[in-house]
């Protein structure tokens, strides 16, 4: 298939992304098909927050890595999976706490190699958080994963803050990721919106967002299967002021790049 999605030309593909460790972490439930359209909500909690109290936008990672992804799997050819390749957020709002947030999204291209899908969250009035835009590539083979569609049991003890959750040590002028094994995706790789946050959060803790500022937007290519323990550096562009902009790497044990973003920061005053 080429070009926009003609959804009554094709055969859907109905299984679900199941849900794993990351999913659990991070809140994820009700992923689902509505025709070609997906859709899934997520119930933050206090670990999706900053110290001051702030909604942590990296943390919608996971919940738009797999409605967004569902979107383009539905339309694979049944003997293919895929993997995110990259993602653009807009952050728009900060949820209000305690809200259960929805993300919906259709695919608009997809060829023979992948596809593309729009989504958007919204909190309970419909009012929206962030819009999404993701590329994913098709690759041989649907894991074992997701024909069992083993489902990771629940959490007993909830991660209590978002430096629990996500576990970023700082070593200099860098931040590591320690691996744990269990936020993988179906391939068995590094879960890409787990890698998302982290990024986000680098990038915060290593001060490049300046102070006032919130992250308005996020562009990350992933370049790389991730695993092992992870490097993220990351770079000031610009640091103006209503306005700023910064770059975080991922590098893995062998040095080679696994993942880049693009981040911006905007001050919401005069
Ligand atoms: C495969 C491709 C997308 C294509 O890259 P291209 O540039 O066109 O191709 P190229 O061949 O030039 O390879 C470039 C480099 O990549 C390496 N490599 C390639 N294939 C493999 C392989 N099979 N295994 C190992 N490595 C492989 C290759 O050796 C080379 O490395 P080198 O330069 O020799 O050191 C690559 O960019 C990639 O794996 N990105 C990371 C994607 C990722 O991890 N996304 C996040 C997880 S998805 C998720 O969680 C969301 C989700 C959840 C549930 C459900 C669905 C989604």
């Amino acid at each position: 298939m080429n070009g926009p999605v003609d959804v009554d030309a094709v055969q859907l593909q109905k299984l679900l992304i199941p849900h794993g460790r990351p999913e659990e972490l991070f809140g994820l439930s009700g992923l689902g098909l509505s025709g070609a359209d997906s859709f899934g909500t997520m119930a933050p909690g206090p670990w999706s927050r900053e110290r001051d109290g702030r909604f942590a936008a990296g943390i919608l990672g996971v919940l738009a890595d797999n409605v967004l992804a569902q979107a383009v799997l539905a339309h694979r050819h049944p003997d293919m999976w895929a993997v995110t390749t990259e993602f653009a957020f807009d952050f728009f709002s900060s949820p209000v706490e305690g809200q259960e947030l929805t993300a919906s999204a259709t695919a608009l291209v997809v060829d023979a190699g992948g596809g593309g899908s729009h989504g958007r969250i919204t909190d309970e009035g419909g009012g929206a958080v962030a819009d999404v835009t993701f590329w994913g590539r098709f690759v041989e083979g649907v894991p074992q994963a997701v024909v069992d569609q083993h489902r990771a049991p629940s959490l007993e003890v909830r991660p209590g803050s978002l430096a629990e959750l996500l576990g970023l040590e700082r070593d200099g002028d860098q931040m590591v990721f320690r691996e744990r094994g269990e936020l993988v995706n179906p391939l068995g790789i590094m879960h890409g919106g787990v890698l998302f946050p982290t990024l986000e959060r680098a990038a915060v803790e290593l001060g490049a967002r300046p102070e006032g500022m919130v992250t308005a937007s996020m562009r990350i290519n992933y370049l790389r299967p991730a695993s092992g323990d992870i490097l993220i550096a990351v770079r000031q562009i610009h640091r103006g002021r209503t306005f700023a902009s910064a770059e975080a790497t991922a590098l893995r044990p062998d040095g080679k790049v696994a993942a880049w973003a693009l981040l911006t920061f905007r001050s919401t005053g005069r």
